[in-house]
């Protein structure tokens, strides 16, 4: 599968949809920053700098300004001249999956069960948007939700239908939901968990090791965490004379 080389980042055109425009990619959202950070590049030192480098060197500097591991990523990735939007639903994992499609896909990247545990405490910042919560509290709450939370869960998400691009969303760590740190499995652990994957991870007896130990020491998630990170932006790059550098991350060149 094709991989870290911007094709997120492109527009729909001529009716051909492009990956960012399907429902699956809803939530994706700050594009505008890329644009901001392509246009300065571009004036500076043009047609160097690809779409898939900034947006892995971006990842890497948010991790940090997130109280994150400094990851030290490669560089040299190349922009794709297309866009799959029929690859976004069969690769990416959905809210719902089960914890083995997910350590199964992960795995098909060369990602270890430890890694793929690592990477999930990503949840420890951000939101979700209740269209992705809603099936864990109606019609009934799943059981392996902690019963106040629930409650919490539910004044947050009050219609068990909400409009999708409604701005109701529940933040994913509670404590600290600016911070990279290991909040999330102490989270999981306690029955927090958003998603039905999150809650998984920690019942699954394949990853639930892996959750104690990162629950009770940030620095060893933090380490394997920044070991996940390297890997997953290594995965299949177009690199050397294959796809483009492309001047404006939402459009393939025109020559
Ligand atoms: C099992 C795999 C995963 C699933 C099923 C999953 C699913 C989701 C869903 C449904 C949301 C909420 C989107 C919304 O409602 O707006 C979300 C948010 C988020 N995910 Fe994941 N995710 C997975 C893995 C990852 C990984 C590997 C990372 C990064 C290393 C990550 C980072 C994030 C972040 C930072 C947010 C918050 C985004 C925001 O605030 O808008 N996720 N994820
Ligand atoms: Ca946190």
């Amino acid at each position: 599968m094709q991989s870290c080389d911007a094709s997120l980042l492109l527009e729909t055109v001529n009716g051909i949809k492009s990956e960012k425009d399907t429902t699956r990619s809803f939530g994706m959202r700050n594009f505008k920053y890329v644009a901001t950070i392509k246009r300065a590049l571009e004036s500076h030192c043009p047609s160097t700098v690809s779409c898939a480098d900034i947006v892995a060197l971006s990842a890497r500097d948010g991790i940090v300004m997130l109280g994150g591991p400094r990851v030290e990523l490669k560089t040299g990735r190349r922009d794709s001249k297309q866009s799959y939007a029929s690859d976004v639903e069969s690769s990416i994992p959905n809210h719902n999956d089960s914890i083995s499609a997910v350590l199964s896909r992960f795995g098909s990247m060369g990602l270890d069960t430890e890694s793929t545990v690592a990477l999930l405490g990503a949840h420890s910042v951000g939101r979700v948007h209740c269209v992705n919560l809603v099936g864990r509290l109606y019609p009934t709450v799943d059981p392996t939700l902690d019963p106040e939370y629930a409650g919490y869960l539910k004044a947050r998400c009050p219609t068990p239908d909400p409009d999708p691009k409604s701005v109701l969303y529940s933040r994913n760590d509670r404590e600290t939901p600016m911070i990279l740190d290991n909040m999330y499995y102490k989270n999981v652990l306690e029955h927090k968990g958003l998603l039905s994957v999150d809650q998984q991870l920690a019942s699954d007896p394949r990853t639930a090791p892996f959750v104690e130990r990162m629950a009770g020491d940030n620095g060893y998630f933090h380490q394997q965490f920044a070991r996940a990170v390297v890997v997953l932006s290594e995965n299949n790059p177009l690199t050397g004379p294959e796809g483009e550098v492309r001047k404006d991350c939402r459009y393939v060149n025109s020559n």
